[in-house]
């Protein structure tokens, strides 16, 4: 059997093809000349399997996408508090390269403008890295992310340079707020290198789904991103991804994405898939038109909405009598919701034998499920009851019941 997966999505492709409307990024001259005609479509999960279809082989500079992932890494590089003191994180409702500042503050209102992005460039690796050492770092972060060496588009970058009066004009507004300490043009240059670099929807499907998996790299299993910057890119891809149509965008679709003028588009679920498109010709927004659609297509026939319930625990609770003991099984992530079933059976039942907690099909415990487990059997166990812990794939590592003693494995 052949999965139909790919199936389905050249079929998305077949049907939105005959769209052209829109042009290619004009105020890049090699974008604008850039061929029209590539479409390709891939869907990398959290567990690494790729799906893909249409022109997956064709590279394109990755433009604003590189975005949220060079703010990932200023991020990594100078701490969530530190970034924040440069780049808000609300929602603009401009244009991508509108010098939107925050009243007040004057820091870019978010790292997906040019503004923000520009700032986020200036902060990677330390304060005084040199403008080479950014842009290597950006680099091997897209690397490892993608899972492949990436190289960068020298023509692109060139050509980008040539037209970046705004992007110059920009950086020189930051410097006379003080949000740019460095130098605007080594900063520019060291950004615009950053936009040129080559990916395929493949390389931006597995990236995406590295954030998805929580900055674990879903293939090489590399921890590339720490989870709590994970989250907060996601964040703010769902705020401002999408730039003026943010509200519209995540209503409507709930997939957090990003766009870039190349035609790109790429898109995050946490725990579930990274998704990207590619086709160069840009709607009024400077959004790929047929990705953008492409993606509603996919939130629609495939359920993936950020918000959509997913009507089914993943984490069911049984319990079983046997013999002196009463059996309470969990199974796949255990959260809060999980957590307080378990502790609600535990707590209603009457039965005063020995308790058997089997999580053996348990993948994992949020800090709050298991604290809150933990928390009940230490209760039992002082109520006199002998406590079985039955985890062969260590879930619940060092299952420590609060004063050293730990419960039986049976
Ligand atoms: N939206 C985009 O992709 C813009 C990126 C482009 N390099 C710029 O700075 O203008």
């Amino acid at each position: 059997m052949q999965t139909p997966v790919p199936d389905y999505l050249h079929e998305v492709l077949d049907t939105l093809r005959e769209d052209t409307s829109g042009e290619t990024a004009q105020y890049i001259p090699e974008l604008a000349n850039a061929d029209p005609a590539p479409f390709a479509l891939s869907v990398t999960t959290a567990t690494g399997s790729t799906y893909c279809a249409g022109d997956t082989d064709t590279p394109f500079s990755i433009q604003s996408i590189s975005k949220p992932f060079a703010y990932a890494a200023a991020i990594i590089d100078r701490g969530l508090d530190r970034v924040l003191e440069s780049i808000g994180v609300e929602p603009s409702g401009e244009a991508f390269n509108e010098l939107s500042l925050e009243d007040g503050t004057n820091r870019p209102k978010n790292p997906m403008i040019n503004a923000g992005a520009i700032a986020a460039h200036s902060l990677l690796v330390g304060q005084d890295a040199t403008g080479e050492a950014r842009v290597q770092r950006v680099l091997d972060m897209f690397s490892s992310l993608a899972g492949r060496e990436l190289q960068i588009d020298e023509d692109v970058y060139r050509s980008e340079l040539i037209t970046a009066d705004h992007n110059f004009s920009m950086a020189h507004m930051l410097r006379n707020y003080g949000i740019l300490a460095d130098d605007a043009h080594e900063v520019v240059s060291g950004y615009t290198k950053q936009c040129s670099i080559l990916v395929t929807v493949n390389d931006l499907s597995m990236m995406a789904a590295t954030l998805a998996n929580g900055g674990v790299q879903p293939v090489t299993h590399e921890k590339i991103i720490d989870e709590n910057t994970a989250r907060q890119v996601m964040s703010v891809m769902a705020v401002a991804g999408m730039y003026d149509g943010a509200g519209d965008w995540l209503t409507r679709v709930g997939i957090p994405a990003k766009s870039g003028v190349s035609g790109g588009l790429v898109g995050v679920l946490p725990d579930q898939v990274g998704i990207a498109a590619f086709s160069p010709r840009l709607d009024s927004h400077g959004n790929s038109q047929r990705s953008r659609r492409a993606f509603e297509r996919l939130s629609t026939d495939m359920d993936m909405h950020l918000f959509a319930p997913s009507h089914g625990r993943l984490d069911v609770v049984g319990v079983n009598l046997e013999g002196n003991r009463e059996i309470f099984y969990l199974q796949g992530n255990v959260r809060f919701t999980a957590a307080a079933e378990l502790l609600d059976l535990l707590s209603e039942s009457d039965f005063d034998g020995a308790v058997h907690l089997d999580i053996s099909r348990v993948h994992s415990f949020t800090n709050v499920a298991r604290r809150m487990v933990l928390e009940a059997l230490r209760r039992l166990r002082n109520e006199g009851r002998r406590i079985f812990l039955h985890d062969p794939l260590q879930s619940l590592a060092n299952p420590d019941l609060g004063d050293g003693t730990f419960p039986e494995t049976p």
